[in-house]
């Protein structure tokens, strides 16, 4: 297996210019794609979670130009359901074009298959086909039931104006239903089972769906209402921000590594709500600045150790788990439960893997403690579950002294391919 050696750091510093933001790139593209009107993307992420929403959204006869070999593209929006009415889709392992594109093509009047790799057909969507089907979508499970690959056929009858969906497995089932919409052409409410995790991701949908014309009365995180009677337009020109989930390696890198480490791209103004790991490295002892579009982050030689909940921030979370590893004591994350039904399952993929470096680690359904140890063992092999967010992590064990071997680098492709090169950027040997 291909891996990289990272040698020790003495100190990180710089700045970095972030990628594009992976939720946002695929939601615009996919509302872009369903507007009237044509729609400038600027500042598209280029990985593999975009590769194939902008595959997808080809193969349904969406015209997507990019200018030259820059991150801006003109997309041609359909105005509607996807002319093309078959198709057989690969979708990779990305959670943000697989929901959404099950539940915009469920109501689009075709026939089409959808699959992915073989962990996609580990992740949960049964909740969500429930939903889809209450409005009359025909799906099949084509292997387990309630996980993809998935058969969709045109949707019969007229459809509820009222379904359920759960709310405390992923986000993105909410999210795919409230895009998908106005599609239907009905005014439909979706209620909200369960405690809605992930809620920020809610915001970014609601954010990017007004900005295509398109409103959400709601009750709270209860209740969604989508007015039948709306259509989405081309706002004209959409920014996709910077990656506030990829920031957090760097600010975590400047607090670590003394600083001052400043991502542009993200800052105040920020739709996303992971730019709150900023506020999560404050807490614990960081010393944070804020622009407008962008985030300094410099060390203060401590690192507190910490107890809270992360159920708004569960990517950026993760970099927080191996930050406790220079905490002044034991750290607790709580209410990540839905790491188990990510890339990997996460809980068990972090506890292992922050073990291997002398970490002592309780694990429990949703929550994760980290007891640091008095000096982290050397040359630990971390195996990355070919999970990008694995293998961006646990780079910063190099900042706290310890060289460290990541296994199959390559998998940060999912978000972000230049990851390791914009890291070394940032860090000076020890
Ligand atoms: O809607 C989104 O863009 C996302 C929602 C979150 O998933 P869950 O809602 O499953 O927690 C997050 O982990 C994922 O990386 C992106
Ligand atoms: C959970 C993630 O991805 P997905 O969009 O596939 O759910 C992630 O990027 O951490």
């Amino acid at each position: 297996m291909e891996h990289l050696d990272l040698a020790p750091i003495a100190r990180a510093e710089g700045s970095i210019v972030l990628p594009g933001s992976k939720s946002i790139s695929n939601r615009t593209l996919l509302l872009a794609a369903l507007a009237e009107g044509v729609t400038e993307v600027l500042g598209l992420l280029d990985s593999d979670d975009v590769t194939v929403m902008l595959a997808a959204l080809d193969q349904l006869g969406v015209r997507i130009q990019r200018h030259g070999d820059s991150r801006d593209f003109t997309v041609s929006g359909v105005a509607g359901p996807f002319p093309v009415k078959s198709g057989n889709f690969f979708l990779g392992n990305a959670g943000t074009a697989f929901r959404p594109l099950t539940a915009a093509l469920a109501l689009s009047g075709g026939d089409y298959q959808l699959s992915g790799v073989p962990r996609m057909h580990e992740r949960p969507i049964g909740d969500l086909i429930d939903a889809l089907r209450g409005l009359g979508a025909q799906v099949a499970y084509t292997g387990n039931p309630g996980y993809p690959p998935l058969t969709l056929s045109p949707a019969q009858g007229t459809g509820a104006d009222q379904v359920a969906v759960r709310g405390d497995v992923s986000s993105q089932f909410l999210t795919a239903l409230l895009m998908a919409l106005p599609l239907t052409g009905r005014r439909v409410t979706v209620q909200v089972i369960g405690e809605l995790i992930s809620k920020p991701y809610i915001d970014i949908t609601l954010n990017l769906m007004a900005r295509f014309g398109v409103t959400v009365e709601r009750d709270g995180w209860a209740a969604f209402t989508v007015d039948g009677s709306q259509r989405y337009h081309s706002p004209g020109v959409i920014h996709v921000e910077g990656d506030a989930s990829s920031a957090s390696y760097f600010l975590a890198a400047g607090a670590l590594g003394r600083g001052p480490v400043r991502v542009e791209g993200v800052g105040s103004g920020s739709i996303q709500g992971d730019v709150r790991f900023a506020d999560a490295l404050a807490a614990i002892g960081a010393d944070i600045r804020w622009g407008d579009n962008w985030i300094e982050a410099r060390g203060t030689g401590r690192v507190k150790a910490f107890d809270a909940d992360f159920n708004h921030i569960p990517d950026a979370a993760m970099t927080l788990a191996v930050a406790a590893l220079a905490a002044d004591g034991r750290s607790v994350l709580r209410n990540i439960g839905s790491w188990r039904v990510k890339e990997t399952d996460r809980i068990a993929a972090m506890a292992t893997e922050l073990r291997k470096v002398g970490a002592v680690v309780e694990e429990g359904e949703d929550w994760l403690a980290i007891t640091p140890p008095a000096q982290l063992t050397p040359n630990a092999a971390i195996d990355t579950y070919d999970d990008h967010r694995m293998a961006m992590c646990f780079s910063l064990v190099a900042l706290l002294g310890a060289p460290v071997r990541i296994n199959d680098p390559k998998c940060v492709g999912k978000t972000f391919p230049g990851y390791f090169q914009a890291f070394a950027s940032i860090c000076q040997p020890a």
